[in-house]
């Protein structure tokens, strides 16, 4: 069953198919709608899409079958068109160097907001935010292509935050990131959504996807499931059919199930640190029981 959250799409698939050149579908019927403000993590194994169905999202590739809708209007692959979907919908690609093009990160994360019109001060501003957003505002005048390459895809990043986009993809944006790096993303996502923007992630990374999205969109033979990000990643033959492991707090969850310290409907910890802070609580005399697990 897919699930469909409160509220109208910013962007949203509809029965959206495509297929390569010369190749099979890679992807048919899939319905996807990205909500104002949440957070979506896709996942599914390898070559399963994840890429394709993020260049549908973001215009770079046109559905061959169905459609995309842009406010709930279809999208139409004119100039106009593909620059209101831009404007919206920023995509971060996988390989930096598939992005950046520009002499120096200053310039490189210029680029957008300039192209949009914006004042020197308004494009200024811009930068500085998003640079200092990623941690790399000491490289600024750095030539792109001898920066390391996870400092490539900070400056990436950076350029896709500087549009100040509703919708941010990012393909996964962690790998290659050190653990700081990782911690300084999710913290910028974090941010990102809190002020509306809606971020979707692709990643291989099941516990990440558990600790950071609320929704999850699971990419496995059978098609794309959509849901809350919990209910997803516990479902033992959705988990088999993606080739997902098991996310660590799942796993945690089912073992305080099995021991009666958390009942059947209770979510499980998204983090060590929640863990750690519930067994304080229910190991203090007097603890308020099971209550905020997934808090801290
Ligand atoms: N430009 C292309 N031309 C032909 N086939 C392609 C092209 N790009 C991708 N494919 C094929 O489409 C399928 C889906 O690829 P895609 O990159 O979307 O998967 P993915 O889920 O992102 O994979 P990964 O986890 O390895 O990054 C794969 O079978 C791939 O070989």
């Amino acid at each position: 069953m897919n699930h469909s959250p409160a509220g109208r799409a910013v962007v949203e698939l509809v029965e959206a198919g495509y297929a390569y050149e010369d190749g099979p579908a890679v992807l048919s019927g899939i319905g996807l709608g990205l909500m104002e403000g949440r957070s979506t993590a896709l996942l599914g194994r390898n070559g399963s899409g994840k890429t394709t169905l993020l260049r549908l999202l973001s215009g770079g590739l046109r559905p061959a079958t169905g459609g995309l809708r842009l406010h709930g209007e279809p999208v139409t692959y004119d100039r106009a068109g593909l620059t209101r979907l831009r404007t919206t919908v920023q995509l971060v690609v996988q390989d930096p160097d598939d992005q950046l093009f520009a002499a120096s990160v200053e310039q490189d994360v210029s680029f957008g907001p300039m192209n949009l019109g914006l004042s020197e001060n308004e494009v200024r501003a811009r930068v500085d935010e998003a640079l200092a957003a990623m941690d790399i505002a000491a490289l600024r005048d750095r030539p792109t292509h001898l920066l390391s390459y996870g400092q490539r895809k900070r400056a990436a990043i950076a350029g896709a935050v500087a549009m100040r986009p509703r919708v941010l993809i990012l393909d996964e944006p962690t790998a290659g990131l050190d653990p700081h790096g990782q911690e300084r993303l999710l913290e910028v996502l974090g941010r990102l959504r809190a002020s509306g923007t809606t971020v979707v992630m692709a990643t291989h990374d099941v516990d990440l996807a558990l600790r950071w999205a609320d929704d999850a969109a699971v990419l496995s033979p059978d098609g794309l499931r959509t849901g809350p990000v919990g209910e997803l990643l516990s479902d033992q033959a959705l988990l088999d059919s993606a080739r997902l492991r098991r996310p660590w707090g799942t796993a945690v969850a089912d073992v305080l199930r099995a021991h009666g310290l958390l009942g059947p409907s209770d979510e499980g910890p998204r983090t060590p640190e929640a863990l750690a802070a519930w067994t304080r609580r229910a190991t203090t005399p007097g603890h308020e029981g099971v209550a905020g697990l997934t808090r801290g």
